[in-house]
């Protein structure tokens, strides 16, 4: 398949080399110029979790410079990048790419409608993770799993075709069944573990390994099953209480510092407006008392705006 990955960052470059490797025709693309002339001077550096380095030779392009067609654009930029990103990649998606995100956050399928028709998107979540250690160099840790659907699944026969693909790959994907359901279930899982991971400075095994974890979860998690109970979304906190704790093994993510924290130690804008404080928006307007996930958005701006003062 030819394979387009907008927004090749840590993720989107996990995402690259592994396609890639299955035998697909992939091309990474990013705004980061530094990044993208690594990419294609020594390859994708990748250090693995034995802490070996190998190099992966790939294309990177800036948007500007993309003039090929694609049968599919996996988009994995930051949620706030997004809108750019797709207007960047205008020509592309004119020639009717199938669009793929499984960015962290609610609101994304909002976004992406705005530029492209609803029978051409797929959205989905992903508990694969990764991080960037610098231009052109990326640190995984663990394995993961993808759950995606179609948004307008009458008109989109090909969901079977992206799926067989991510899984010649080894990325254990599979459909969903109410995709709205699986997004809230991964923003409430990243509410719980970016927001104190962020806030706590902490990897996912070490919140795990907290002996009152469980109460920081449940101020979290009860709110976003009054607010998505309110809003007529299923959720379940307890079935994303057990998918958090799946993370603390080595294993999966426990090694893993979520990207969150990964944002605030680069001094780079979260996406908690998209997690927590979406939640605590949504609770305001339906009239749902939502103050612990209100005041963990506010914590992780004031940190933001702390380590961006000493820039
Ligand atoms: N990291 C993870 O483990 C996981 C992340 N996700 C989600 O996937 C999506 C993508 O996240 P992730 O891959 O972590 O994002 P990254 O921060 O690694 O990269 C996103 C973009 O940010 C820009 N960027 C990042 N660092 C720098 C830098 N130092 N200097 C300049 N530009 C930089 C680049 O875009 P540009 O220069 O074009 O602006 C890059 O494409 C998000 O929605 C995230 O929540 C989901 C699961 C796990
Ligand atoms: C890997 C995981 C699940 C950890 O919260 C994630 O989504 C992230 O880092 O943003």
């Amino acid at each position: 398949m030819k394979i387009a990955i907008a927004g090749a960052g840590a993720m989107g470059s996990r995402f690259g080399v592994k396609l890639q490797a299955a035998g697909n025709d992939v091309t990474l693309i990013d705004n980061w110029a530094d990044h993208v002339a690594a990419i294609n001077a020594n390859g994708l550096m990748v250090t693995s979790d034995d802490g070996k380095d190998q190099a992966y030779p790939m294309t990177a392009l800036a948007p500007k410079d993309v003039t090929t067609t694609f049968d599919l654009v996996i988009l994995f930029t930051k949620t706030m990048q997004m809108d750019q990103m797709l207007t960047d990649l205008h020509a592309v998606l004119a020639n009717h790419p199938a669009v793929l995100t499984l960015a962290n956050g609610i609101g994304n399928v909002e976004t992406i409608e705005k530029h492209v028709p609803r029978s051409q998107i797929v959205v989905g979540t992903t508990v694969w993770s990764s991080g960037l250690v610098g231009p052109g160099h990326i640190k995984v840790t663990g394995t993961g799993s993808i759950s995606l659907q179609a948004v307008d699944p009458a008109n989109f026969p090909n969901l079977d075709d992206i799926i067989s693909t991510l899984n010649a790959a080894g990325m254990n994907a599979s459909p969903a069944d109410d995709v709205m359901a699986a997004i809230w279930k991964k923003a409430g899982l990243n509410s719980v573990l970016n927001t104190y991971c962020t806030l706590l400075n902490c990897n996912i095994g070490e919140f795990g390994a907290l002996p009152n974890w469980r109460d920081l979860n449940d101020a979290v998690l009860d709110e976003f099953q009054a607010v998505a109970d309110a809003a007529k979304i299923t959720f379940s906190a307890s079935d994303v209480t057990t998918l958090i704790a799946a993370q603390f093994s080595p294993e999966t993510n426990g090694g893993h510092y979520p990207s969150m924290h990964q944002d605030m130690a680069n001094h780079r804008p979260t996406e908690v407006d998209f997690l927590n404080g979406y939640v605590a928006r949504l609770g305001k307007k339906l009239g749902v008392p939502v103050p612990h996930n209100a005041i963990l958005a506010q914590l992780i701006h004031s940190q933001e705006a702390l380590v961006t003062a000493k820039d």
